[in-house]
């Protein structure tokens, strides 16, 4: 993610988190299960912890074509915590085969899960887990582009992160992953759904400036707050800026800013000109703020909304991603994998903010012949093979940064 405002003033609740220290490359952990992992270089930052690459422990150090990254924070970090306890829950190997079989998919855009522990260091504690090592991330190509995306790779984007099965691209090679659970939330536990509530100690939890209305307010995230992120988040694509950007610093300004925006249509004209407003944006963006905290999203309209802009602008969703600069040239053309993330309305958890900052563009090579420009080998599947990803420096969805002030970067 790219660096971020700190957030600060007033209503700001997080408390304060400790960093972890850079471990050498060549630093073992070994995880609950006893199997041991050997560290390369760090390829991303969080606001408290370092991602490195990392492969299981052998006489080899650890190259560039790592298939696994490990997210290390200190110990009494929430996040991290937070964030193993979604893997454990839904991101096992096994529990994601299923749930491919299960809905007839071939591949799901969340990391697998290959273990977690603690690692003691001059004294400390550490958390770490490991997971699969992605491709470059979202923001990354954002800037690559000059800040602005093309309508058609928002829309795209925008099916995509609904999480909705796309159909059966069963050749695509470039699929959209969404990272980072550390604020993942259950938003039904056994099927209950969570009261509205708010709690002034939560609140502005997420990402400043693409956090929802209600986690401004402190209340648990839900899946209309999901919609309202990928709203801010699509908006931002495709003008370049928020009307909020310039006083990140100030959550509460950024809170009633947002609260402010009633008026969707006037919202979208201080992102927009008159001609450049896209009809479709505003259509999803009303249809999203006239949520109700427990309502579940209609889903499948969303879609739809979105396949009209497609429509309007005599495109359809072919599967290629382009990162096109608005009025230039692609820079790395792409496809988009076969399937995109479904609903993972049974695992009954909210995948907040970060998780959608965090969205990863990732390639697998078994299934594709050609290379593209600038790849680096990285990752595997259960079955071992190799697999390559298209990356341009960085890795990760290297979105984000929490209001907390959680900066990043990446190799
Ligand atoms: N599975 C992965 N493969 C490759 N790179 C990754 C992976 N996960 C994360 N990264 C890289 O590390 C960066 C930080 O990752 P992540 O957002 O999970 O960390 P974080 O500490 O939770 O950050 P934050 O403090 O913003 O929440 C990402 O932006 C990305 O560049």
């Amino acid at each position: 993610m790219p660096p971020k405002a700190k957030a600060a003033g007033k209503g700001r609740a997080p408390a304060k988190r400790k960093l972890a220290e850079e471990f050498p490359p060549g630093e073992v952990l070994t995880d609950t299960g006893k199997k041991s992992w050997k560290l390369g270089p760090p390829v991303g930052k969080g606001g408290f912890g370092l991602i490195y690459l990392a492969e299981p422990n052998s006489e080899k150090p650890v190259g560039p074509d790592a298939r696994y990254v490990i997210k290390v924070e200190p110990s009494e970090n929430g996040p991290l915590f937070c964030e193993l306890n979604f893997y454990t829950r839904a991101a096992k190997p096994d529990l994601i085969q299923k749930w491919l079989k299960a809905q007839n998919l071939k591949q799901l855009g969340v990391p697998k899960y290959w273990g977690s522990g603690q690692h003691d260091k001059a004294g400390k504690r550490y958390r770490f887990m490991v997971i699969d090592r992605l491709g470059t991330d979202l923001q990354k190509k954002f800037e690559e582009c000059g800040k602005r995306f093309p309508r058609k790779l928002v829309l795209q984007l925008g099916l995509r992160l609904l999480l909705l099965d796309i159909g059966p691209h069963v050749h695509a090679v470039l699929q959209v992953y969404l990272v980072d659970y550390g604020l993942a939330y259950r938003y039904a536990p056994d099927g209950v759904l969570k009261e509205y509530k708010e709690d002034p100690k939560k609140c502005h939890n997420g990402t400043i400036e693409f956090t929802s209305i209600d986690a401004h307010k402190g209340a648990s995230p839900c899946r209309r707050s999901d919609l309202q992120i990928l709203s801010y988040c699509m908006v931002q694509w495709l003008c370049g800026r928020l009307p909020w950007e310039d006083r990140l610093q100030d959550p509460v300004y950024v809170r009633d800013s947002k609260i402010s925006q009633e008026n969707i249509s006037e919202f979208l004209s201080q992102c927009f000109s008159t001609q450049d407003k896209p009809a479709e944006i505003q259509v999803f963006v009303e249809e999203v703020m006239s949520l109700g905290y427990n309502d579940k999203p209609p889903y499948e309209r969303l879609r739809s909304i979105l396949q009209n802009g497609l429509k309007s602008i005599q495109a359809k969703d072919d599967s290629k991603l382009e990162f096109t600069p608005v009025n230039g040239e692609p820079t790395l053309p792409a496809k988009v994998s076969t399937h995109t993330p479904t609903h993972h309305e049974t695992f009954r958890y909210q995948l907040i903010i970060i998780i959608i900052l965090s969205v990863c563009i990732f390639k697998p090579v078994p299934w594709t012949a050609a290379r593209p420009r600038k790849l680096l080998s990285a990752g595997k599947q259960g079955d071992h093979k190799s697999r390559m990803m298209e990356t341009a420096t960085q890795t990760s969805p290297g979105l984000g940064l929490r209001s907390r002030g959680r900066k990043k970067v990446s190799s």
